[in-house]
């Protein structure tokens, strides 16, 4: 593919990532943080703030079936609510109900006028925190245009899967943003992952990972914003904190003209 055909309307991206440490099965108490979180992003200039995964109960699962929602009500009108009176996009997984007993770890974006662009329940449960059994993968990836530029939607685990990010950059995505609860002792997989998949597809990542413990994990932050060139624009710790990049979606096309990855690729032997 030709590098030039990736971006043909380069512009800047804010975003913030919230590290909230997730309170257990409580929505009203994240709800409350999410949204603290969300006016001083905007305050700040932010464009757009990333929230973690399951942000609003954590891995609450044995009590699923309680707190999934509808993608219209509950806790997903409620952040369509505060992106709107905030003007600030939002993304971040919660559980959702998908329909006849399917329930989805689901992110949703929400633009900054409260509009759902983007739903992707996650493709890949991850059975060591006990996805498989309570909640229905997606069989599909959410890429879409966040009005910037091009982007697509992953959580957690997904990121052991290289195909889903090459898949998002070869519809031309320009960054995919990412929703975690990564525990330890795996921090230093996340570390490598994240910069790993930013670097192979020369485009940025915005990978936001949770802060604290629930009763089974010790979480380990650290969550970061990667440019196409593997840079590391903002990392935390592993306390709570909001963080803070600006995305030049220029470095995507600049990045694929200096070293032409994709141009280079034998996609005829991969399969
Ligand atoms: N919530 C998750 O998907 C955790 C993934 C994880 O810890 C891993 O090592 O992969």
């Amino acid at each position: 593919m030709d590098p030039d055909q990736f971006n043909t309307m380069p512009t800047r991206i804010k975003v913030a990532l919230a590290q909230m440490d997730i309170v257990w099965g409580d929505p009203a108490a994240n709800l409350a943080q999410a949204r603290s979180y969300a006016i001083d992003a905007a305050r700040r200039g932010a464009d757009v703030i990333v929230l973690p995964e399951l942000w609003s109960t954590g891995y609450d699962l044995t009590s699923a079936v309680d707190h999934a929602e509808p993608l219209t009500q509950g806790i997903f009108a409620e952040t369509a609510r505060l992106a709107r009176t905030q003007s600030i996009a939002i993304v971040g997984s919660c559980l959702a109900r998908l329909g006849t007993g399917r329930i989805g770890n689901t992110a949703v974006y929400i633009d900054a006028e409260g509009r759902t662009r983007a739903i992707y329940s996650k493709t890949h449960l991850f059975r060591l925190m006990n996805e498989h059994r309570h909640l229905t993968p997606g069989s599909e990836l959410a890429f879409f245009d966040t009005g910037r530029g091009m982007a697509g939607l992953a959580i957690c685990y997904d990121l052991r899967f290289p195909e889903l990010f090459r898949c998002y950059a070869l519809a031309g995505a320009d960054v995919v943003f990412l929703s975690a609860e990564w525990p330890h002792p795996r921090g230093d997989h996340w570390r490598t992952l994240v910069r790993a998949r930013a670097i192979e597809n020369q485009m940025f990542i915005v990978a936001c990972n949770r802060a604290g413990r629930d009763p089974d994990h010790l979480f380990c932050g650290s969550s970061c914003v990667i440019d196409p060139t593997g840079a590391v624009l903002a990392e935390a710790d592993e306390h709570p904190a909001l963080l803070f990049a600006e995305l030049d979606l220029a470095t995507v096309s600049k990045t694929r003209a200096d070293i032409p990855v994709f141009a280079d690729r034998r996609p005829e032997l991969y399969s």
